[in-house]
């Protein structure tokens, strides 16, 4: 099957965007998760194949001389991430509407590839001293590379207009609701 569905998340880092994702996989069980693979270091908490596939920079080259890739790029300096097309055309086939949490420009490299079968989401909130907070609470990253996120977020708040919609994460409550009948009036053609 190749109809099927994907809802893309894109977001400042810090905004929500994979509490958003996570809720609504452990709600919709016909949603599957596009695994992105990636360079940087694995988080303690972090599954290899479930939320990252986890590649050394020669094995990530690689794979993209030989256009492995639907979309990949260096996100923070020197470190690579990126959507092999395998991982989407894998889940199309088992029937799966595809969820992703990828950075901005990637959503809108999607976007463009699946057009109306895609649905690109702007995760935003009131102020980047919010965004600044939340990194500092979730505690994984050193002082440097929050700083780099921070930094990119910035830049990345112009982009929301790009997006087909734009979720508000100041209330979690809210924000997960929303996207819960974004996702319905999406798979329903009812949006
Ligand atoms: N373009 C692109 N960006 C990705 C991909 N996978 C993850 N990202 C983005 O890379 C950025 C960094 O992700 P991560 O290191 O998990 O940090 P976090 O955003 O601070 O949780 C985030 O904006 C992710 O959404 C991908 O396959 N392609
Ligand atoms: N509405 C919210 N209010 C307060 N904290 C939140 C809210 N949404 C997410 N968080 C917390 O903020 C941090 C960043 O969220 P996360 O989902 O990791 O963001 P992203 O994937 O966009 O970088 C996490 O510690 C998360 O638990």
């Amino acid at each position: 099957m190749d109809n099927t569905k994907l809802i893309i998340f894109s977001a400042p880092s810090g905004a929500g965007k994979t509490t958003i994702v996570r809720h609504l996989l452990a709600n919709n069980p016909e949603l599957a998760f596009s695994v992105s693979a990636t360079t940087r270091e694995r988080r303690s908490y972090e599954v290899d194949g479930k939320d990252y596939y986890f590649l050394s920079k020669e094995e990530f080259e690689e794979k993209i001389k030989n256009n492995e890739f639907a979309e990949y790029e260096q996100v923070y300096q020197g470190t690579y991430y990126g959507t092999l097309k395998s991982e989407i055309e894998r889940l199309r086939k088992e029937g799966k509407n595809l969820i992703f949490d990828v950075d901005v420009e990637g959503g809108l490299k999607i976007k463009k590839l699946y057009q109306q079968d895609a649905l690109a989401i702007f995760v935003k909130v009131s102020s980047v001293e919010v965004l600044k907070e939340r990194l500092n609470n979730r505690n994984t990253e050193t002082e440097a590379k929050r700083a780099e996120r921070i930094a990119k977020a910035v830049k990345e708040l112009m982009y929301e207009k790009l997006f087909d919609v734009v979720i508000e994460n100041d209330n979690l409550e809210e924000a997960l609701t929303k996207a819960q009948k974004l996702y319905n009036d999406f798979k329903n053609n009812t949006l």
